[in-house]
């Protein structure tokens, strides 16, 4: 199992795609995700000149061990280009493995334990009504959870809401960083009408979800998560900015509504305080950042012990080869929560064929040997890389702000 050759291939099909390819003397392959929205040719940077010359010649079935070397043998421990470059290559080893085992992943991991993976789709409007049709439409399509995302009054443009009705957002939407302007207390007021209209139109049992994106403070972020209670959500994600883990001792103190964290996190050590007090119910990092499956498996282990789920990261700036592997992920690990969903484009799902389908608001995971996700090389150069920023957020004064 000797690894002979391993490259990145940059592609994109209507956004920017990294994706490594490790080949074993057998001729075995396994393909890994190493995008990071935004930052793409940093990555690319680091595996070709760090990471592959020290691949080649390796003993591909040597999964923990690879890890190790390229985690701590960098000495540079962390950090998202870092660990997007090792998830990379754990997850195109674990596919290379599950292959030579011909066993689709989940069963390498410890075999099924569920049926199907419940996912939750983005309903985004420029108003209250225009997200209730966006919500309509999914409830249409199967979905029992939804993310709501509404344009609110006096702010021109909110990331992560579509600009016309019926469109999907892209994250990087520009060449350059748009800039945006927020308003922390127009945004405030408005939320808890939006959810109040979601939970009289369509009742108490789908389940409902909305992201802040870091954008309030602890003190605004639990009045908001108790302004919310009535409309009982699955979840309010990234409500404040989390390198102070600390913050979410206040908020919790303040709310019952579930949190949930983690898609910028990229190690166990930026969950620590987090789950060992119990401050927040699920888990966010996707496998294509958190160092693949070897370390988010060590995650969702130690969220497990505190009732912590998971809820894996799965926005269009993941690639396919990052959800197909999720879906593994997800349908074995025995805390799952669910699993973010925002299709694809059909020139991406060309250039990354996948044998995972959605079903009645579910993934439901494939059979193949491996992760269930290739790559089309060819299709793949027809589409050269793009600059792409995701924006900026500035407060009505100017000044820069999270977002
Ligand atoms: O999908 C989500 O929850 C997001 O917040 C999307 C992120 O902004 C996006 O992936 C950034 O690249
Ligand atoms: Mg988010």
């Amino acid at each position: 199992m000797k690894i002979s050759d391993a490259y990145v291939i940059v592609t994109s099909p209507g956004r920017n795609f990294v994706t490594l390819k490790i080949v074993t003397e057998s001729g075995t392959y396994g393909i890994g995700d190493a995008t990071l929205n935004g930052r793409e040719m940093a990555v690319v940077a680091y595996l070709e000149e760090h990471v592959i010359p020290a691949l080649i010649g390796r003993d591909a079935s040597r999964i923990e061990d690879i890890w190790h070397y390229l985690y701590r043998g960098a000495y540079w421990r962390r950090g998202p280009v870092t660990m997007a470059a090792v998830s990379a290559v754990d997850l195109a080893l674990w596919d290379i493995k599950a292959k030579a085992a011909c066993m689709p992943l989940y069963q390498l991991l410890g075999g099924r334990s569920r049926e199907r993976v419940m996912t939750y789709a983005h309903c985004t409007g420029r108003d209250i009504e225009g997200c209730l049709a966006e919500v309509e439409k999914h409830v249409k399509l199967g979905y029992r959870a939804v993310r709501v995302q509404a344009g609110v009054p006096g702010i021109p443009t909110i990331y992560g809401v579509a600009k016309n009705a019926g469109e999907r957002y892209e994250p990087a939407d520009a060449e350059l960083p748009a800039e945006h302007v927020w308003s922390t207390e127009k945004y405030l007021n408005h939320v808890p009408k939006l959810f109040a209209a979601v939970r009289e139109r369509f009742g108490d049992e789908l389940h409902v979800l909305h992201d802040v994106h870091h954008r309030l403070t602890p003190i605004e972020a639990a009045r908001l998560g108790k302004a919310v209670e009535p409309y009982h959500l699955f979840w309010l994600e990234d409500c404040v900015p989390a390198e102070n883990q600390e913050s979410f001792r206040l908020i919790r103190q303040h709310t019952t509504t579930p949190l949930a964290v983690g898609e910028v996190f990229n190690s166990i050590h930026d969950y620590r305080e987090l789950l060992e007090n119990q401050w927040i119910d699920y888990i966010r990092t996707p496998l294509s950042h958190g160092g693949g499956i070897t370390h988010v498996r060590r995650i969702a282990d130690l969220a497990g012990l505190y009732h912590v789920r998971t809820g894996f990261h799965g926005p269009t700036d993941l690639s396919p080869v990052c959800l197909g592997a999720a879906i593994h992920f997800d349908t074995w690990v025995p805390n799952f929560g669910i699993q973010e969903h925002m299709p694809h484009t059909s020139e991406t799902d060309a250039v990354f064929p996948h044998d995972y389908r959605f079903e009645d608001g579910h993934f439901l995971v494939g059979e193949a040997p491996g992760h269930g996700v290739d790559i089309d090389e060819a299709l793949a150069k027809q589409y050269p890389y793009k600059r792409a920023s995701l924006p900026v957020n500035r407060l009505e004064d100017g000044t820069l702000w999270h977002w």
